[in-house]
């Protein structure tokens, strides 16, 4: 079985006993109390800036907690805003929910959306590895992306759902190369919140330069099914076909304490 998880007996209540940072003073994901947003001018004209090559080979693997797109970062940049470096693009993945009123991390003014999407960084600038700046405080910035359930499927999204059929139990990956345009993968406006936070999953490394987009995009309802019927059990597992479904892999909140969280943008 796996040692943390998203049920009751394995979930974010339990998290701390086996990983201690989980209860450290600067976790993620947090509420965004838009009212305690302060928009100094630490950051004006700071826009977030990323370049993103269009057609990159990809490898999506079903971790047992949700699926992941590796990248291979070479000729990916993300800089401006919060970050004082430029940051390499090591993977991207989700978070989702049960039912379509859940499944965000963040949540904004207690507001959850149906699912986020993580694009996570690391700063190739101070450190050699991803694994060593997973241990810094300025050695990761993650890309939050709200999403919510609309009409229409995401096209750019339909690459990867397409996929998840081949790895359904974890531990399955498959290898693409398909040209991915990130740019729709995130909103139209910059406009966007930052604070020090976490790892959002065990162990909860206290090591990310938090940036979320108050703007979501959308997933249609069929696309979140496919994203349910993963896994978080091998092929080998048997167990009955009902059983081991991720329909859930959200961490929620935790207190934003005395961290200072900024806005910024239109
Ligand atoms: N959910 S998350 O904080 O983006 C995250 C968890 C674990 C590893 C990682 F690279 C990113
Ligand atoms: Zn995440």
């Amino acid at each position: 079985s796996l040692d943390w998880g998203y049920t009751d007996d394995n979930g974010p209540s339990t998290w701390a006993e086996k990983y201690p940072l989980a209860a450290g003073a600067r976790q993620s994901p947090v509420d965004i109390d838009t009212s305690k947003a302060t928009s100094d001018n630490s950051l004006v004209d700071r826009e977030i800036d990323w370049s993103y090559p269009s057609n990159c080979s990809y490898r999506i693997v079903n971790t047992g907690y949700g699926w992941r797109v590796d990248t291979y970062g070479d000729d990916t940049a993300l800089s401006g805003g919060p970050l004082s470096e430029v940051y390499k693009l090591e993977q991207f993945h989700c978070h989702w929910g049960a039912t379509n009123d859940e499944g965000s991390e963040h949540t904004v003014d207690g507001k959850s959306y149906a699912a986020e999407l993580h694009l996570v960084h690391w700063n190739s600038e101070k450190y050699s590895s991803f694994k060593e700046a997973a241990s810094q405080p300025d050695g990761l910035a993650v890309l939050g992306v709200f999403m919510e359930i609309g009409n229409a499927d995401n096209a750019e999204l339909e690459k990867i759902i397409s996929l998840i059929p081949k790895i359904i139990h974890k531990g399955q990956d498959s290898q693409a190369s398909f040209d991915l345009d990130f740019g729709s993968l995130l909103p139209e406006s910059k406009h966007y919140w930052t604070y020090l936070g976490s790892l959002t999953t065990p162990p909860c490394n206290e090591c990310v330069i938090w940036t979320v987009f108050k703007e979501p995009i959308t997933i249609s309802e069929r696309q979140l099914e496919v994203f349910r019927s993963l896994k978080s059990v091998g092929e080998e597992d048997a167990i009955e076909p009902e059983e081991g479904k991720l329909v859930k892999n959200y961490r929620p909140p935790l207190p934003l304490g005395n961290r200072v969280l900024r806005e910024c943008g239109p």
